[in-house]
């Protein structure tokens, strides 16, 4: 399934009586990187998962490529959807090479293909030799590679992020940031990445949907964004922006 656009049509979630997502109207081109944020609650997951069809009872729609997903099976769901989440996944007693090669098992292949592995470490920037090693043997910026590697093994068009690289040190979410922006551009993915982290948003994608009360505020680029005059757009944005005044001012005065 080669998605080449994303449309949320009137999409709506309630769960005990709560609504969780309320009349989310947007559209995501194919190739946009776009960042999800808004505080804690406000609906980032449970729009990544009405997009994945995890999600069985919203109401609205959720069309790829003109195609409601509802009529779509889970088999060509998943087969077009990479998915990564914070806390990884990984299989503790099978290899890097096995947990990357897992879409091929899960697919009924008894063996996964050993140069779509390879590609894939050479591609996350890991050393070959890393194939053989136990995910107890990684460090977390590695284990969140070998993640993303195997999010991309099937070659799905479309990559769903959530919170991939929470549980990074600084330095590390930020080159391993930068190194997934890159595949995205190089392998023209369609990137949809709920963070936490305002200024990395900013930093990464093409657009930022900020979500606020299930409601989706505000769409748009991270230029448009930073000068926006929405109360809940200033709440978000503000903080990293004094914060990047400030560095700047010390580097300055350096
Ligand atoms: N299965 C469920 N049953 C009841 N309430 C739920 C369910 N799933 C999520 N919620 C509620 O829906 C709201 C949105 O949750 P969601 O996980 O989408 O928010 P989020 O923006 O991703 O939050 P966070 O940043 O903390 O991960 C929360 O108030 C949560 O408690």
């Amino acid at each position: 399934m080669d998605i080449a656009r994303i449309e949320l049509s009137d999409l709506a979630l309630e769960k005990g009586g709560t609504r969780i997502l309320r009349g989310i109207d947007l559209a995501i081109a194919k190739g946009e990187f776009v960042a999800v944020i808004g505080a804690s609650g406000a609906g980032k997951t449970s729009l990544l998962r009405c997009i994945n069809a995890l999600v069985p009872d919203y109401s609205g729609r959720v069309l790829i490529d003109g195609k409601d997903t509802a009529g779509l099976s889970h088999q060509q769901l998943r087969r077009g959807i990479g998915y990564v989440l914070q806390n990884i996944g990984l299989f503790p007693h099978r290899t890097v090479a096995e947990n990357i090669g897992m879409p091929s098992r899960i697919a009924g292949k008894r063996r996964h293909d050993e140069a779509r592995v390879a590609e894939l470490l050479e591609m996350m920037e890991l050393p070959a030799d890393m194939a053989r090693r136990y995910p107890a043997e990684l460090s977390g910026g590695q284990a969140q590679r070998v993640a993303i590697a195997r999010a991309l093994y099937s070659r799905p068009a479309l990559m769903l992020l959530d919170e991939p690289f929470g549980a990074l040190d600084p330095a590390t979410r930020a080159s391993l940031g930068e190194a997934y922006r890159k595949r995205h551009d190089e392998a023209g993915l369609t990137s949809v990445m709920v963070t936490h982290d305002v200024a990395e948003a900013l930093a990464l994608a093409d657009r930022v949907l900020v979500m606020h009360g299930g409601k989706a505020i505000a769409f748009a680029p991270p230029a448009q964004l930073a000068a926006s005059d929405d109360a809940a757009v200033r709440a978000l944005v503000d903080p990293p922006l004094r914060q990047a005044r400030a560095l700047l001012d010390l580097k300055g005065g350096a």
